[in-house]
C-alpha cells in the first residue's frame, strides 16, 4: 500500500489529490523524534515550513521516494542528504509569489499608517487621532532585494503606488531591471537611499545575517524595514537594538531565524515601531490552494512513475523536457548500461558525445540518464535521476560532454558514450528512429545495427569460420533460444564484435566456455 504522511497544515484539495494514489496520514505537529519514528512506512511526504526533514529522518526513510513542500523555500529540508539518497525534493515556485508580495506591501502600509497599534489602542477604548499620523509610501524610494518572483510583483505595485524602487540582486541583468522600471543599486547604496527596504531572497549561508547593525546604521533615521522572506537574513538581536535606539523608525517582520519565535526572544521585548506576524505570508485561501494542488498532483505523477514539474533536486529535468526526450532518455540509459556492463573494469572517465540533433537537445538530462544507466548495474533501483551525478561523483567519474552538431551518419544524430577503465575503454552508440524506436548503431566502433533487447550476449572475437557456429552450438545446449544476430568488422579476417539477442540471461558457466574457447577475446553477459 502506498502511503503520503502530510506533517504540516494542507488544503483539502491537495489532500483530496493525493488520496487518489495511496493513503494518506495527516499527523500535523509531529516532534523530530515522531517523525523519526514513523518515516520509513511512508513513500511520500508532503510539508509546509513547519516539520524540520533534518538528515537525520532522511536516514530513517526507508522507500520514501518524494519529498513535496506546500510552498516556496526549501531551507527546512536536508536537500543535500534527501539528494544522496536518491530522494526527489519538489516545491511550488509560483503557487504564493501574489500571497507573500500582498504580505509585504500589507506591512510597508501596516508600519506607515501605524495599524496595528492605531487598532490596539480602539480595542483599549482609546480615540487617538494625533499619535498615529503616518507617511505615504506615494513618491518615497523602495528598496527591494532578492528581484525574483515575489520581490518584482512588489516592484511592480510599488511602482504603480508612485514609489520609486531601487533593488539589488546579484542575478539580476540590467535589461530585465529595467523592464522592471527597478533601477539596480549595491547593497549598500540601497540600505542608506531607501525609505523603505523589503527582503525577497532566500536565506543561504551567504546572506545569513546579512542584515546586521552596520548595514542598518547605514538607514535614514526615518527608514522601515520589511521581512517576509526568511528568518535569519536580519540578525535579530541587531534590529531590537536598531529600534530601541532610534537606529530606524520601524520594521515588519513575518520570519524568523527560529520558528515558531521564542516568547523571550528580544523582538517581544520592542516597544514601538515593530510589527510583528506569525510566518503569514502564504496564509491566503487562494494561496493554499495553488500550493496544494500543485505539490499534490506531483506527488502522485512521482508515485505514478512519471516526472514532477517543479523538482528541486534535479537540475534541468523539468516534466516537458522528460515529455519530449523520452526516447532520447532511454536511449541514453540503454547506452550506459550496455557500457557499464561491457567495460569490464572500474569506469574512471566518461565521454558522453551529443552529436547532430541530440547536440541540439538541452544535455544535462541525456547526461544524467546516461550516468543512471552506467550506474544501475552496481547500485540497482538504489540509482535514480536525483542522485546519479552525485553517486557518479563519489565514485571519481570523470564526466566530459561533447556537442558535435556534425553527423553525418544519421539525419536523427547519435550519442556516443566512450568509456575508460583500468582494464582499457570501450564505446558505444545509438540513435532515435523517426517511431521512437532506438537502435544501437557501433560498438568499439565497429559498425553495427540492432534493436536493444533485455537478454544480449557480447563478444569480440576473431575473424574466422566456425566461431559464431560454436557460440550457437554450446548456447543450444544450455537451451539458451537467440532471437537475433548481428556482426559487425572492420577487416576482413581481422577482428569482429557480435551480438546476440537472446530469450534468456547467460548462465555464468556457459559466458566462462564462451570466454574459453579459442579466437574469444571477450564475452559479456548484458542485461538492460
Ligand atoms: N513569508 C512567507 O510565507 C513566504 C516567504 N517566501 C520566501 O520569499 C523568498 C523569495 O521567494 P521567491 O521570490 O519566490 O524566490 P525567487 O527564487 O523567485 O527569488 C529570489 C531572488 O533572490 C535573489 N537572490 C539570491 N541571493 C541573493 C543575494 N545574496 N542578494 C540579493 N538577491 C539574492 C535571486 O537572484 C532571486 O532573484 C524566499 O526566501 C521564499 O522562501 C516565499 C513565499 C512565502
Ligand atoms: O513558501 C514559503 O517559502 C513560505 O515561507 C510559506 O511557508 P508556509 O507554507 O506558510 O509554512
Amino acid at each position: 500500500m502506498t502511503k503520503v504522511l502530510v506533517s504540516d497544515p494542507i488544503d483539502q484539495a491537495g489532500i483530496d489529490i493525493l488520496t487518489q494514489v495511496a493513503q494518506v496520514d495527516q499527523k500535523v505537529g509531529l516532534s523530530p523524534d515522531q517523525l523519526k519514528n514513523i518515516i520509513g512506512e511512508y513513500d511520500g511526504l508532503m510539508i509546509r515550513s513547519g516539520t524540520q526533514v533534518t538528515s537525520d529522518v532522511i536516514s530513517e526513510a526507508k522507500k520514501l521516494r518524494i519529498i513535496g513542500r506546500a510552498g516556496v523555500g526549501v531551507d527546512n529540508v536536508d536537500v543535500p542528504t534527501a539528494t544522496r539518497k536518491g530522494v526527489l525534493v519538489v516545491n511550488s515556485p509560483g503557487g504564493n509569489t501574489i500571497a507573500a508580495a500582498e504580505h509585504a506591501l500589507a506591512m510597508m502600509l501596516a508600519l506607515s499608517r501605524n495599524i496595528p497599534q492605531a487598532n490596539g489602542s480602539m480595542f483599549a477604548g482609546g480615540w487617538d487621532r494625533k499619535k498615529y499620523v503616518g507617511n505615504e509610501l506615494y513618491k518615497k524610494t523602495l528598496g527591494v532585494v532578492g528581484l525574483g518572483k515575489i520581490g518584482s510583483h512588489v516592484a511592480k505595485v510599488a511602482n504603480a503606488m508612485g514609489m520609486e524602487v531601487i533593488g539589488f540582486d546579484p542575478f539580476v541583468s540590467n535589461e530585465r531591471a529595467q523592464q522592471m522600471q527597478v533601477r539596480l543599486s549595491d547593497i549598500e547604496e540601497l540600505f542608506k537611499e531607501s525609505d523603505y527596504v523589503t527582503l525577497h531572497l532566500p536565506r543561504t549561508p551567504e546572506t545569513e545575517n546579512l542584515v546586521d547593525i552596520d548595514l542598518l546604521r547605514k538607514m535614514k533615521p526615518t527608514a522601515r524595514l520589511v521581512n517576509c522572506a526568511r528568518g535569519g537574513i536580519i540578525n535579530e538581536n541587531d534590529l531590537a537594538n536598531a529600534l530601541a535606539e532610534n537606529v530606524i523608525q520601524g520594521a515588519a517582520i513575518d520570519v524568523y531565524a527560529k520558528e515558531p519565535l521564542a516568547e523571550n526572544s528580544p523582538l517581544r521585548a520592542v516597544k514601538k515601531g515593530l510589527v510583528l506576524t506569525p510566518h503569514l505570508g502564504a496564509s491566503t485561501v487562494e494561496a493554499q490552494q495553488n500550493v496544494a494542488i500543485d505539490v499534490a498532483e506531483q506527488i502522485r505523477d512521482v508515485l505514478l512513475g512519471l516526472p514532477a514539474r517543479s523538482a528541486v533536486n534535479i537540475p534541468g529535468l523539468s516534466a516537458e523536457i522528460m515529455d519530449s526526450l523520452k526516447p532520447h532518455l532511454k536511449l541514453a540509459e540503454t547506452l550506459g548500461l550496455l557500457v557499464s556492463q561491457i567495460s569490464g573494469g572500474q569506469i574512471q572517465k566518461l565521454e558522453v558525445r551529443l552529436q547532430g540533433e541530440f547536440a541540439q537537445h538541452p544535455s544535462q538530462p541525456l547526461v544524467i540518464a546516461t550516468l543512471k544507466g552506467l550506474l544501475t548495474s552496481a547500485l540497482g533501483d538504489k540509482i535514480n535521476y536525483v542522485n546519479a551525478s552525485l553517486e557518479a561523483k563519489g565514485r571519481g567519474i570523470d564526466v566530459v560532454e561533447i556537442k558535435d552538431e556534425l553527423c553525418p551518419e544519421f539525419a536523427r544524430g547519435s550519442l556516443q558514450l566512450d568509456s575508460f577503465s583500468d582494464k582499457g575503454g570501450h564505446s558505444v552508440s545509438g540513435t532515435v528512429f523517426g517511431d521512437g524506436d532506438l537502435g544501437i548503431t557501433s560498438i568499439d566502433e565497429y559498425p553495427i545495427n540492432f534493436v536493444p533487447s533485455r537478454h544480449m550476449l557480447f563478444t569480440r572475437h576473431r575473424d574466422m569460420p566456425g566461431i559464431i557456429g560454436q557460440i550457437g552450438s554450446l548456447l543450444g545446449k544450455y537451451n539458451v533460444n537467440i532471437a537475433s544476430m548481428q556482426v559487425g568488422r572492420r577487416i576482413v579476417r581481422g577482428e569482429a564484435v557480435m551480438v546476440l539477442s537472446i530469450d534468456d540471461p547467460i548462465p555464468s558457466e556457459l559466458l566462462g566456455s564462451i570466454l574459453s574457447m579459442q579466437g574469444i577475446n571477450e564475452a559479456h553477459s548484458v542485461t538492460l
